[in-house]
C-alpha cells in the first residue's frame, strides 16, 4: 500500500547534510537547549509568563517526568521501513498526529509581535493545525487567512456575556475555522508566583487583546474604544473574559454554539468526559493547562487512559508536558487521537520565527518517527498500551 505521509525521520539526514539542504543549523535539537536559549532571548516578563506555572510548579514539572514511568517496548523485524503518521480527526485527513495548542501570548514570542501570524504560517507549511487562542494579537480573521490548506481550530474562553461568545464563534465559522475548542480549566486564573512577583499579566497591559478588541459585540461594552483608553478596555476584558459560573447545565447551550466539531479542553476525569460526550460534544481535550492553572494536580498523562476509555471512541486530544518525540509516541499509545504541542513551539518561534516553529515540529516528528521505526511500530494504529512497559 502506498503511504501518504513521508518518513518524518528523514529530517535527520537533512540535518546532517544541512550545508546542502538549507536546514537552519542554529536551532536546537533538545527541549532543554530550546528553552534555555529562548529564555535568554525573550524579555523577562514574557519568559515569566510562558515558563511559569501554578504554585511551586510541581504539577507542571510532573507533567513531563510522568512520561518516564512508561517505556516503549522494542519489537524487531516487523517491517517498519515506512511509517504512516497520518490521522483522521473529525473527518479531516491530517498528515501528522500533532496540533499546535492555543497559547494566548504567542504573538509576543515573535520579534515583530505578530507571532500568531507566524504560527498560522507554520501551520500552513507543516500541515499541523493551529488552535488559535481567543487572546491573539491579531484578529482571528487575519490569523485564519494564513492557514492555507491546513485546517484551523478556534479556542474560546467562554465570556460572561453569551452574546460575546456567539459573536466569536460565528466570526470563527465565517473565517473558515474547522472546529471550536472551549477551555474549561481557566474559569479563574491560577496562582502563578513568577508573574505575581513581577506584577506581570500581559493582557492587563492591553497586550494580546487585539482579537478581543476587534469584536463588535465586546466593543459595545466599552465606554471608550480601546484605541482611546487601552487600560480601561483591558479591565473590562478582565472582568468579562470568563464566566466562573459555567456548569454542566450550560452544556446544551455550549453545544448549540456551533455545528462545527466542538471539543472541551481541560477534561481529566472519566465522568466529565462521558458527560460531555453524552451531551453531544464531539471530542475531549485532555489537558491540565500545562500545570499553569492548578498545582497539586495529577500529571495529565496519568489521567489520559481513563479519559480515553470514557470517551467511548470519540476523539481525545492530549497536551501537557510533551517535550520530545517519545512523549508523542507514548500519548498516542495511551489512546490520544492527536497530541498538542505547547511551550516547545513558543520557544521555537522566539528563536527562529515561523522557521523555528517548523523546525521544532519537524524535530519532534522525526524523533517520534525514528522511535516508531526502530522499535517496530510503523503506524499509529500499532501504538496501543501493549507497546508500553510501566515501571512500578
Ligand atoms: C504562555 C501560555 C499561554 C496559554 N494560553 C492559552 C490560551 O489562551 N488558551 C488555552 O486554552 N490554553 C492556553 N495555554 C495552555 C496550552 O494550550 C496547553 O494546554 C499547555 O501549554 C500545555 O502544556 P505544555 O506547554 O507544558 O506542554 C497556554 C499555555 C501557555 C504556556
Ligand atoms: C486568562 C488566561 C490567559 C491565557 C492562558 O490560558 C494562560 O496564561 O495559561
Amino acid at each position: 500500500m502506498e503511504h501518504e505521509t513521508p518518513n518524518y525521520g528523514d529530517y535527520q539526514l537533512e540535518v546532517y547534510l544541512r550545508g546542502l539542504t538549507g536546514v537552519r543549523e542554529d536551532l536546537p535539537f533538545t527541549f532543554a537547549e530550546l528553552e534555555a536559549r529562548a529564555h535568554a532571548t525573550l524579555p523577562p516578563d514574557i519568559v515569566s509568563y510562558v515558563a511559569g506555572g501554578a504554585g511551586n510548579e510541581y504539577t507542571q514539572n510532573a507533567n513531563v517526568t510522568a512520561f518516564d514511568r512508561w517505556g516503549v517496548i522494542p519489537r524487531m523485524l516487523v517491517g517498519a521501513a515506512r511509517r504512516d503518521l497520518s490521522i483522521n480527526l473529525f473527518g479531516m485527513a491530517l498528515p501528522t498526529p500533532l496540533l499546535l495548542a492555543p497559547i494566548g501570548v504567542i504573538g509576543l514570542c515573535a520579534q515583530d509581535g505578530h507571532g500568531d501570524l507566524a504560527t498560522a504560517r507554520a501551520a500552513a507549511t507543516s500541515g499541523v493545525p493551529m488552535i488559535a487562542s481567543t487572546l491573539t494579537v491579531d484578529p482571528l480573521e487575519e490569523v485564519a487567512a494564513q492557514f492555507g490548506e491546513t485546517p484551523g481550530f478556534f479556542q474560546l474562553y467562554n465570556p460572561k456575556d453569551r452574546a460575546v461568545a456567539e459573536s466569536f464563534v460565528s466570526r470563527a465559522e465565517a473565517a473558515g475555522f474547522k472546529g471550536i475548542v472551549v477551555t474549561l480549566d481557566t474559569l479563574q486564573l491560577g496562582w502563578r508566583p513568577r508573574d505575581l512577583k513581577l506584577g506581570n499579566f500581559p493582557q492587563l497591559k492591553g497586550h494580546c487583546l487585539a482579537n478581543y478588541f476587534s469584536d463588535p459585540v465586546f466593543r459595545t461594552k466599552l465606554a471608550k474604544p480601546p484605541e482611546e483608553d487601552v487600560r480601561a478596555a483591558a479591565l473590562v476584558w478582565a472582568s468579562e473574559l470568563s464566566d466562573p459560573t459555567l456548569n454542566w447545565n450550560d452544556l446544551a447551550w455550549l453545544r448549540s454554539l456551533t455545528k462545527l466539531p466542538l471539543l472541551l479542553k481541560g477534561i481529566c476525569h472519566p465522568e466529565d468526559a462521558k458527560r460531555a460526550i453524552d451531551g453531544g460534544i464531539d471530542g475531549i481535550y485532555c489537558s491540565n493547562h500545562g500545570g499553569r492553572q492548578a498545582n497539586g494536580g495529577i500529571p495529565a498523562i496519568d489521567l489520559l487512559p481513563t479519559v480515553v476509555e470514557a470517551a467511548g471512541g470519540a476523539p481525545v486530544v492530549f497536551d501537557s508536558g510533551v517535550r520530545g518525540g517519545e512523549h508523542i509516541v507514548k500519548a498516542l499509545a495511551l489512546g490520544a487521537s492527536a497530541v498538542a504541542i505547547g511551550r516547545p513551539y513558543a520557544y521555537g518561534l522566539a528563536l527562529g520565527g515561523e522557521d523555528g516553529i517548523v523546525h521544532v515540529l519537524r524535530s519532534l516528528l522525526a524523533e517520534a518517527d525514528l522511535l516508531m521505526a526502530i522499535d517496530g511500530y510503523p503506524t499509529i494504529a500499532d501504538l496501543n498500551p501493549d507497546a508500553l512497559h510501566a515501571r512500578a
